[in-house]
This record gives structure tokens, sequence and C-alpha cells, in this order.
């Protein structure tokens, strides 16, 4: 298995660009599923999700092609052969669950299998299928797997979503897209994904209005035809970017970044002492304060501050001067890289969802393994200002949503690399 290793190496200095986001690609890329024409999703991120997601739709028949080295998918689903998505592809990627809506919807039938927990909580996906049933699916969960039919179609309906989901909100976006009649969703997810991904379903001819408020509503249509669409800037890298100048010094520019995207993030990194400036070409990070000041932070859906951002940030608190508190209100097991930044020296302190961040004076290299993705990126991210080496064991985690990244922080002047089979 492949390891990283980071060297503290003083400030960092360039420009980092931005890729397309992996949580938008993996929710546009299964609205192929709602149309017999072809979809072509540009900007694409190049990591194995995306992969993973490209498996799983065409083991259900679908075409996907990747042009560009990867940045330009081309998908069609003329021709599904299947509808069942199995557990061994499924278990691998939780966002499989979102080709559930769109099967149903077009086809009136789908069998998914139940994704399971993962490392930061324990994640049902009973919103995906109560919203589903709201529009008239039946249910049967057997076998570790969602046997879902439609037999006359989906109806639209009027559904609030008692917690805000990401994931659910995209699932019945889609299926309502092709209900009989008008969907109203409430307490609906506000991400830039879920605009993303309406965006993208109006260029399919989908009639919704409301994306990026907590109500949308869809007037279903009997079909929906191609589109070309380009998938937004990954708000997740940008921020994780971001944080780079602002943990080891040095000016950053994020190329294709945008305020609008972080708004939340951005008002913590510059109580922080970090100074963010939006240019013609992308968000200039710059650091001028020595140490950073410490800073509270609670995470909570978009516009608050996301949770994927959460250890990255707890990174940046380690060295900084004071005590932060950070809660968690997402996930409640999303604290596994505190341990692994206290074996480099950080003092943190975490009782259920809440962490008490201690600054110290510098951070020193150590061997680390993480056990998600924003945690192994966390660590890197620490590494770049720890005194001696870090090693990174497990960056199967990473290259699930970071696409080069020691491509991209090398190019800054980070001393950083991938070694092979470790
Ligand atoms: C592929 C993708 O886009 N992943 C993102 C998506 O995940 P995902 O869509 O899985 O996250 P949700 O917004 O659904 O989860 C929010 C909370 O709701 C709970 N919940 C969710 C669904 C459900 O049916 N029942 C339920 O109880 C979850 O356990 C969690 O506590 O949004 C999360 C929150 O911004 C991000 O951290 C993930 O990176
Ligand atoms: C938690 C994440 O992804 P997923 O929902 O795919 O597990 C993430 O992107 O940080």
């Amino acid at each position: 298995m492949d390891s990283i290793v980071v060297r503290g190496n003083g400030p960092l200095n360039g420009h980092i660009p931005i890729a397309g986001a992996k949580n938008a690609c993996l929710t546009l890329m299964p609205a192929t599923l709602l149309t017999d024409q072809p979809l072509t999703l540009t900007n694409a991120p190049r990591l194995s999700d995306i992969r993973t997601m490209s498996e799983l739709l065409e083991s259900l028949g679908a075409e996907v092609a990747g042009l560009q080295g990867g940045q330009v998918l081309a998908l069609s689903s003329h021709n599904l052969t299947s509808h069942r998505a199995d557990y061994d592809i499924v278990r691998k990627m939780r966002a499989s669950i979102l080709v559930l809506g769109p099967m149903l919807a077009r086809d009136g039938h789908a069998t998914v299998s139940l994704p399971g927990g993962c490392a930061i909580g324990a994640r049902p996906v009973d919103l995906h299928l109560r919203a589903l049933e709201a529009l008239g699916a039946e249910l049967d969960l057997r076998d570790g797997y969602v046997h879902a039919k439609a037999p006359g179609g989906l109806k639209g309906a009027r559904f609030e979503f008692p917690i805000v989901s990401v994931g659910a909100t995209e699932n019945a976006l889609m299926a309502a897209t092709l209900a009989k009649g008008t969907t109203i969703l409430e307490n609906a997810a506000r991400e830039p994904e879920i605009v993303d991904l309406a965006h993208c379903l109006q260029r399919m001819g989908a009639q919704i209005t409301g994306e990026g408020t907590s109500t949308i509503t869809i007037e279903g249509v009997n079909s929906l035809g191609g589109a070309t669409h380009p998938v937004v800037t990954d708000r997740i890298e940008l921020g994780t970017y971001m944080l780079a100048p602002a943990i080891a010094g040095g000016t950053v520019e994020c190329l294709g970044g945008r305020l609008d995207l972080v708004q939340a993030f951005v008002n913590k990194l510059e109580q922080a002492g970090v100074e963010v400036e939006q240019t013609a070409r992308g968000l200039k990070v710059t650091r001028h304060v020595d140490r950073l000041r410490a800073v509270d932070v609670t995470t909570e859906p978009f516009p608050g501050f996301p949770t994927d951002l959460q250890a990255q940030f707890m990174a940046a608190m380690c060295t900084a001067g004071g005590v932060s508190v950070l809660d968690e209100k997402i996930f409640e097991n999303r604290f596994m890289h505190a341990p692994e930044l206290m074996r480099m020296g950080a003092k943190i302190e975490v009782q259920g969802g809440t962490a008490h961040v201690t600054g110290v004076e510098k951070l020193r290299g150590a061997p680390v393994m993480a056990t998600d993705l924003r945690a192994s990126v966390s660590l890197i991210l620490a590494g770049l200002a720890a005194e001696g080496e870090t090693t990174v064991a497990r960056v199967y985690h990473l290259d699930r949503g970071y696409e080069r990244v020691e491509e991209k922080l090398g190019a800054c002047g980070a001393m950083i690399e991938r070694v092979y089979g470790k």
C-alpha cells in the first residue's frame, strides 16, 4: 500500500489548480440513469471514487468513457441490462445508493445493496428510503438489499426531511424529475453540489425551482434528454489547499476557487489571522501572522462550516496560539485524526462530539495512519509544518478524494513524495 512522506520545509508559495468536486460528480454520474440520451460531464476529477461509480454504472449496463485523461466523462444509459447494484461495489462507496432514485424513476424498479456504516459514523439511509416512499415507491428490505418498485411510476408529493441530508435530497431530487405531478422537498440540503445537480438536470429538461434554498419544487416531466455539464469546483479540495499556507506560511493561489463556495470556512480562516483575497483566477491565501490564533468551529450543513473540512482545520489549530473548541455536529465519530495528530505532539482532548485543541509551538513528524479521507489529508497538512518527517500510511483513503496531492503541494515548495507499495 502506498504512503505519503512529508517533511516540514518552511513557507509554501505558488498556485494550485482545484479540480471538479468529487461529491458533485458522484451524484451527477447516476443522473445518466434517468435518460437514454448521452450525458457528458466536463471538469471531472480523477479519483478512485469516480472509478468506483463508473464500475457500478457499467455493472448496470451503462457506458462510461473517460476522455481527456478522465477529465471528461461520456455516459450513456441507452441500454441498461441490470437494475441490481451489488454489495461488492456498494460496500466500497456509500454514494452508490444514489443509483436507486434514478433507476426507480425511469424503469419502475431497482435493487440496491444497503451500504452499511463507515469509519465516521453509522450513516443510515432511512431518509433516502422515506423520501422515495413519499413518492409512491414500494420498498422491501431483505438480504441486505433494498428491493424497490413503483409499478405505475412515481408520483409527485410533498416531503419534509426531518434532518438535512445531502444524499437523500439528491436521490429524491433525481427521482422527482420523472414523477407524475409536483414534488415539494422541504428542509432540503442547500450544498453547492445540490445546486450543481439541479443545474445539470435542468439542462436535461427537468423542471426544478428553488435549488440552493431549503424548499425545492420539481414538476415531473415524461422524459429527460442528454446534456453537457461542467462539474462545479471542489470546495473541500479548495479549503484543504487554502489551509496549506495557513499552516506552513507563504502565499498560495487556489485556481478556480470562489468565495461563495467556502464563505463560512473563510470567516474562520480570517479570524485565525489568514488573509483571503478573491482574484480573477481564484482565491489567494496568505498568512501574515507568525502564529495562527485559536478559533472555535461548529460543523453544520451548508452554508455553515463543512464537516469535510473539520479534520484539516484541526490540523491548523494544533499549532495556533490558545485553545480552540471544535464541535462536530454532522457525524458521531469524526475525530479519528485526533489521536494521530497527538502522535505528532498535538494536545487534543476529545469528549463525545467536541474536541479541545491547545496549540503547541511545533509539531514533530511521526509515522501516522488515517482511517478516512479527510483524516488522511489533515495529517499531510500537519506534516507540512512539523519538524522532521511524517509518513502517512494507508493513502488509498486519500486517493478517493484528492488527485495528485504530492504534485499540487510539491509545486508550491512542499517536500512531499509518494512511496509506492509500502
Ligand atoms: C458523496 C457525498 O456527497 N458525501 C458527502 C455527503 O454525505 P451524505 O450524503 O452521506 O451525508 P448526509 O448529509 O446524508 O448526512 C448528514 C447526517 O444525516 C444522517 N443521515 C443521512 C441520511 C439518512 O438517510 N439518514 C441519516 O440519519 C447521517 O448519518 C449524518 O449524520 O454529505 C456529507 C455532509 O455534508 C459530507 O460529509 C459527505 O462528504
Ligand atoms: C465523507 C466523505 O465522503 P463519502 O460521503 O463519500 O464517505 C468526504 O468526502 O469527506
